[in-house]
């Protein structure tokens, strides 16, 4: 069972003439992070020391000395999402209240990746939320249909047209009101007209970080947290929905991450079960009697090969 290491809160010692500010990273690019003080003010800063594992989200006390900045402490973490890299996780971004999964009809999103999001959400104990965009599209009620064992379970599922950005303020404003949103989508979803009609500035990043990487393309290529205008809300972009991190899970965390195993697995007769192969499993019964969709049911199994057959580190 691979857990992550506990964080080093103390980054290093503060010299006697710096001034200290607390900030939150709002983007990271390489060795270096870019941080919000309350002021609204953005400074450019690096760590102390050789320190990686600060991510987008995070809250941290800064250092400074004139023009430069140093991380030197990073605050404890209401939770934290990975990426998939390789085998491993790579944390990615911290301290969110909901997820907001974008799919749409065309092209058709992956009943798999959107799986593996729920997870990784409800494990974290982030609120999952699906947003069904191109809504416009006569290929909707496929999507819809496609949909039904997420809505049985109670994943909330919101129809979106991102092309008219009033629908999109009039759908999703309350709900962004006072809170941190994760934006994820597989290519082609409308995850960045999204973005873009919630946050007019988004464009102008996206489309400057491209210049300036040379790829003429306008997708997003790195996390980054934006202020919802006119709103209380905030608003992480991020790209990689297709490796979302599962790796770090142990099996008893991925049972958390399927709520509709949550009362079957209260019937198990082993504590240790693995709802598989175990006589008096409550999940296995639970699926035969059709209480449990078989899709998900599938996808958990699936989810446990791989926590299994990846390489103990
Ligand atoms: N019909 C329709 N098309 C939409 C809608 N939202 C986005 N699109 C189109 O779908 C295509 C993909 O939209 P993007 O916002 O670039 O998608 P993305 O999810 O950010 O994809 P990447 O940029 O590849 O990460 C574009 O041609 C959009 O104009 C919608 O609500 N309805
Ligand atoms: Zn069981």
């Amino acid at each position: 069972m691979k857990k992550t290491k506990p964080h080093r809160q103390q980054l290093g010692t503060q010299a006697a003439t710096t001034a200290t500010q607390t900030g939150q990273i709002i983007a990271g690019h390489g060795r270096h992070y870019f941080v919000e003080l309350a002021s609204g003010e953005i400074i450019k800063c690096f760590p102390r020391g050789k320190r990686g594992g600060i991510c987008v989200g995070d809250w941290v006390d800064l250092s400074t000395q004139g023009e430069r900045a140093a991380i030197e402490r990073l605050h404890e973490r209401r939770n934290l999402l990975y990426r998939s890299d390789e085998m491993r996780s790579k944390q990615f971004a911290a301290n969110i209240d909901q997820l907001f999964i974008v799919l749409a009809s065309e092209p058709m999103f992956s009943d798999d990746l959107t799986g593996r999001a729920l997870v990784a959400a409800e494990t974290a104990g982030i609120t999952p939320f699906i947003l069904l965009n191109k809504a416009d599209l006569a290929t909707t009620p496929l999507a819809r249909e496609r949909l039904q064992p997420l809505i049985k379970i109670g994943v909330p599922v919101i129809e979106v047209h991102a092309l008219d950005t009033d629908q999109v303020h009039t759908a999703l404003d309350a709900l962004l009101h006072d809170k941190t949103t994760l934006l994820l989508g597989q290519s082609g979803m409308g995850k960045s007209t999204i973005l873009n009609a919630l946050v007019p500035e988004a464009q102008a990043h996206t489309q400057a970080h491209s210049e300036a990487l040379g790829t003429g393309r306008h997708t997003t290529t790195s996390t980054k947290l934006y202020h919802i205008p006119g709103s209380t809300g905030k608003i992480i972009d991020s790209p990689g929905f297709q490796a979302f991190g599962i790796a770090h899970l142990t099996a008893e965390d991925l049972v958390r991450g399927f709520t509709e195993f949550h009362e079957p697995i209260q019937h198990c007769r082993f504590y240790n079960c693995s709802h598989r192969h175990e006589p008096g499993c409550g999940v296995v019964a639970a699926f035969e009697s059709g209480q449990i969709h078989p899709d998900r049911y599938a996808l958990y199994q699936r989810l446990l090969h791989e926590l299994e057959s990846q390489p103990k580190y």
